[in-house]
């Protein structure tokens, strides 16, 4: 017999209307109402680290508003996330706006508190400085992890003023710190002018290989989903979504935009194809409402972190399934 219990799901949309009440991602129960969770969606409303223009700490908030158009079924994965496995709003943490290296180090401490409980990380961004503090926390957990990286930056430059932790270097810095799997590292929706052709020499020496928003359009998302999903096997994978790898039309609210993204089909198409990885958490930022219209952006980013989140419970659900046929077939001998 399984100890699972039932897991709660969202306000029915039906009997409470959904522009009712405070938000939570997808009208989900939040942590203290559940206990436990498998999957923890988890805001960072920080952005102290931006280069151009701020307001990525209200992007979690930005999300969570345009969530509550979710529904419960999810026909691309044929598959009801919230039904197969507990997700539970996690709320903010609270990190220090007027000292980076103290932020950094304070997600890095909430996100382990999480992790320590079993559930995996669908983290709101805030900007893309806390990618770094998360990936380390994930990787005390599963050992570097290889990493897709959707971006239409690279984020793998050294310093911003002298400041190593900066939403233009969190990779860089996780390479240099060893948390990443260098056999495995794309950096999806690459494009935009860089300070110089340096910039790919050393992002290549990292490790990392680049699929362009304009390898995308000409070959198509299946058959780039084919090749990162080979590149990936059965590799722990951490997904980071910087925003702005959509194109501007699609993503208006961000903080550096770069025009000829792609598009949010061609996005959830890739992660779609991406089903089969080994997806241990991610993350979505750079969503800064202020530059918003219409809820474009947060609610590109609800289906983005929606997509994700299928991922995560489907996979928690097959290995339930797994764990409770073996100790059926232990428990027969
Ligand atoms: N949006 C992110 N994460 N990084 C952009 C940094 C680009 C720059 O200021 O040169
Ligand atoms: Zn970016
Ligand atoms: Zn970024």
């Amino acid at each position: 017999m399984s100890s699972y219990e039932t897991p709660r799901g969202p306000v029915d949309s039906s009997r409470v209307p959904r522009f009712a009440g405070p938000a939570t991602f997808a009208r989900l129960p939040r942590l203290d109402e559940v206990g436990t969770t498998d999957v923890a969606v988890v805001g960072v409303p920080f952005d102290a680290g931006v280069s151009y223009r701020p307001g990525a700490r209200f992007g979690g908030n930005a999300i969570r508003e345009a969530s509550r158009l979710l529904r419960p079924y999810n026909p691309a994965q044929d598959a009801s996330p919230f039904a197969l496995a507990q997700v539970a709003d996690a709320g903010d943490i609270a990190a220090n706006p007027f000292n980076i290296n103290e932020a950094v180090d304070t997600i890095e401490g909430a996100a382990d508190e999480l992790l320590g409980t079993g559930a995996r990380l669908m983290t709101l961004g805030g900007d893309h400085t806390i990618a770094l503090p998360l990936l380390r926390s994930v990787a005390k957990k599963h050992g570097p992890v290889a990493l897709l990286h959707f971006d239409a930056h690279l984020d793998t430059w050294d310093t911003y003023f002298g400041a190593e932790y900066t939403h233009g270097t969190p990779f860089r810095r996780a390479v240099e710190e060893g948390i990443l799997d260098t056999e495995a590292l794309s950096h999806v929706g690459t494009r935009g002018p860089l300070y110089g052709r340096q910039d790919l020499t050393d992002d290549e020496k990292l490790g990392f290989g680049i699929v362009t928003s304009a390898d995308i359009y000409r070959r198509g998302a299946d058959e780039v989903a084919d090749q990162l999903r080979q590149r990936i096997g059965d590799r722990p994978l951490y997904i980071s979504i910087d925003i702005d790898c959509l194109d501007p039309a699609h993503a208006p609210g961000t903080g550096t935009p770069e025009a000829g993204g792609m598009t949010s089909r061609e996005l959830l198409e890739i992660l779609r194809g991406l089903a089969s990885c080994h997806l241990v958490s991610a993350d979505v930022v750079e969503v800064a409402p202020a530059y918003d219209h219409a809820e474009i952006t947060s609610v590109a980013a609800s289906h983005t972190a929606y997509e994700l989140t299928t991922i995560m419970s489907r996979q928690i659900a097959q290995a339930r399934e797994k764990n409770a046929q073996a100790t059926e077939e232990t428990d027969a001998k």
